[in-house]
């Protein structure tokens, strides 16, 4: 006779639907299956494209020794109750060309995909990485009506990574020994924030001096256009990748990690009815809680600057498109 210990149910394994499957999201396809955090479903409007990368990818698996499932296709019923939406779906820029300069042939297409994708895992966690940024993520939110600590934008742990980077350089030591953050809106008007960059707990204050720290703050706020402007043909996606499977892997995980994310905003830092990159917590539920940071007034004033951008984005496209 079988007991419920001889014969337990098996958990369903976690699902995480990427919406485009471009560089961005075939990269973290990969990134995803290879950390062993859950099966991947790529979709994108190409048809056969997607598929083709999941053969690709899955053939990998035995040298990369993980089983995850990896499916592409171009039909949401295919990404059926996902626990993680990630949309990466939507045109990248070209040298010259700003972040915002997308928002119109953007927004429709991540309108759209996210009506879809909720359509069909009506629990789950956004991710949005398509740009601008925290605008398509404001348009999401609004498209799919879930609460906000579902949907979130990715862009302050790549924004983060690129300053900690420079730091390393500068300095000579260990990335992973350089920890940074950088909140506000995906763009020029980032809010690195220098007092709170360190190695190993010391300040960088202490081992660079200004002019040097404003030069790598540069370097970050300028990071995105400086790849593009080598690649020529569209942006970052290695980096981009392993930035966005850092917060599926802490909500799949439960790690309840501190990250920077962008999120909409409700009274926070005084600011209302806005999507912005602030510290957040993420966890099982999605955005755990926000952390109101005791910013300089030079710093609160940047993210109200920057959150000012935004709302002009958004307002923009809400004019344009009634
Ligand atoms: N938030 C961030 O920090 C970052 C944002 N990005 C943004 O992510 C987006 C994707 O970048 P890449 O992967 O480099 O571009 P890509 O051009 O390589 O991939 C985009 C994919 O979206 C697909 N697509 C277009 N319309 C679609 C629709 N209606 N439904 C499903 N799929 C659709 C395309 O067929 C293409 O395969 C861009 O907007 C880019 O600017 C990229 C890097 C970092
Ligand atoms: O620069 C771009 O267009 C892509 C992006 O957002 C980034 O790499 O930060």
């Amino acid at each position: 006779m079988s007991t419920p210990l001889d014969s337990p149910i098996p958990l369903p394994l976690p699902r995480v639907a990427i919406i485009g499957a471009g560089r961005v999201g075939s990269t973290l396809a990969q990134r995803i299956a290879e950390k062993n955090l859950a099966d991947v479903v790529l979709l994108d409007i190409v048809e056969g494209m997607p598929q083709g990368l999941a053969l690709d990818l899955l053939e990998a698996r035995g040298l990369e020794l993980h089983n995850r499932q990896i499916i592409g296709t171009n039909n949401y019923a295919d990404t059926s109750n996902s626990q993680i939406v990630v949309m990466t779906a939507g045109f990248p820029r070209k040298p010259g060309m700003s972040r915002d300069d997308l928002l119109k042939v953007n927004a429709k297409i991540v309108v759209e995909a996210a009506k879809q994708a909720i359509a069909y895992s009506p629990h789950a966690i956004f991710i949005v990485v398509t740009n601008p940024l925290d605008v398509m993520t404001y348009l999401a939110w609004q498209a799919t009506g879930i609460k906000r600590d579902r949907i979130m934008g990715m862009a302050g742990v790549l924004d983060s990574a690129r300053f900690a980077t420079f730091i390393a350089l500068e300095l000579g030591v260990l990335p992973a020994d350089v920890k940074a953050m950088v909140l506000g809106s995906h763009g020029d008007l980032m809010v690195p924030l220098s007092g709170y960059a360190t190695v190993n707990g010391v300040p960088i204050t202490e081992l660079l001096d200004p002019a040097t720290i404003e030069r790598l703050v540069e370097r970050t706020r300028n990071g995105g256009a400086e790849i593009v402007k080598l690649i020529q043909t569209g942006g970052a996606f290695f980096a981009p990748a392993s930035a966005t499977s850092v917060m599926v892997e802490s909500i799949l995980l439960n790690q309840s990690r501190l990250l920077p994310v962008a999120a909409y905003l409700q009274g926070e830092y005084g600011l209302d009815d806005v999507v912005i990159g602030v510290p957040c917590r993420l966890g099982l539920s999605g955005i755990e809680s926000i952390l109101e940071l005791n910013l300089s007034e030079s710093e609160i004033k940047a993210l109200h600057i920057s959150a000012q951008s935004v709302r002009q984005q958004i307002e923009q496209w809400y004019f344009s498109s009634v």
